[in-house]
């Protein structure tokens, strides 16, 4: 059964477990643009303890450069190495395991954040947020319509969280989809995403709709996928028995934390509740959960 946190004696357990703090981000240290409670205490707390902090988002709207201006808005001075969003791990994934050649473009259906991680590793882009995507496709008109008028050299497509998904964007994904060489990269699963205090669709929810169109499955490269998980024990040489992963979806941030073989907290600020957390099996119970990550910095005051 997990352990809810909520003494100081339980924080200083933890304290002298972990010396590696793995964070989510949307519903763990914010909601939108708004900070939650206590976190930047808690993170400037963990860092005078020199514990380490690693922040993993399956938010691809944002580049790595991009999240560290994010932090910055906030008062919090992040390295970009200290992050891995998922628009980094797909465009990784494109570049070192696909080994798709360089000469090759990549079509997304999907935000800034994936522009610009790809061509930081050397791909040109089409689609994305190219305005064009928001116009309304004139089937009739073979000449300008760009269904009619597909790039031979696209060798991949990517999506991820597209707020501006159309039938635009989604029928020429599915054009580039029809040809079997053309890979399929997905950034995450999450159906939905915590803001504004609401549930709004997630990635994993734009994404559907085109792998339904196209009768593909594409890969998934944010969490869980392990895959992720040993870029940042690659990179921070990292002990995973002393490590925690701290999030608020269950089937993405404490499956990638649990799979990964580090302890996990979850979060009660984002997707979850505690009645989710009782329905689980005890294998899939996190290792601890909280009403709020800043309960780590008020319970130790
Ligand atoms: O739909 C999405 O892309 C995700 O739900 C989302 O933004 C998750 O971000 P994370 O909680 O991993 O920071
Ligand atoms: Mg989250």
């Amino acid at each position: 059964m997990s352990l809810k946190v909520t003494s100081k004696d339980q924080v200083e357990s933890i304290l002298s477990k972990y010396d590696t703090f793995l964070f989510d981000c949307d519903g763990v240290l914010w909601l939108g643009n708004t900070l939650l409670p206590k976190v930047m205490e808690t993170l400037n707390m963990l860092r005078s303890h020199h514990k380490k902090v690693i922040f993993v988002t399956n938010n691809s709207t944002k580049s790595r450069e991009d999240y560290v201006q994010k932090f910055d808005k906030f008062g919090l001075k992040v390295q970009k190495e200290e992050i891995f969003g998922s628009a980094y791990a797909s465009a990784i994934y494109i570049s070192e395991i696909l080994q798709l050649p360089k000469d090759k473009k990549v079509w997304i259906m999907g935000q800034k954040g994936i522009e610009t991680e790809l061509h930081e590793v050397g791909y040109e882009t089409l689609g994305g947020t190219d305005p064009k995507l928001d116009e309304v496709l004139d089937l009739d008109d073979k000449e300008n319509c760009p269904v009619y008028n597909l790039d031979p050299s696209v060798g991949a497509v990517v999506c991820g969280l597209e707020t501006k998904i159309n039938y635009h964007r989604m029928a020429m994904a599915l054009q580039y989809l029809q040809k079997p060489e053309v890979e399929f990269v997905a950034t995450n699963i999450d159906s939905t995403y915590p803001t504004h205090g609401l549930k709004m669709p997630g990635a994993g929810s734009c994404i559907e709709a085109v792998a339904f169109a196209a009768g593909r499955t594409p890969v998934s490269c944010g969490k869980p996928n392990p895959g992720m998980m040993d870029a940042i024990c690659k990179s921070h040489k990292i002990d995973r028995s002393r490590s925690i992963m701290v999030g608020d979806r269950l089937n993405t941030d404490m499956k990638f934390g649990r799979d990964g073989g580090l302890a996990t907290l979850l979060v009660l600020t984002g997707i979850e509740t505690v009645e989710n957390v009782k329905k689980l099996e005890e294998k899939e119970q996190p290792t601890y959960y909280a009403d709020k990550l800043g309960d780590l910095f008020e319970l130790l005051q």
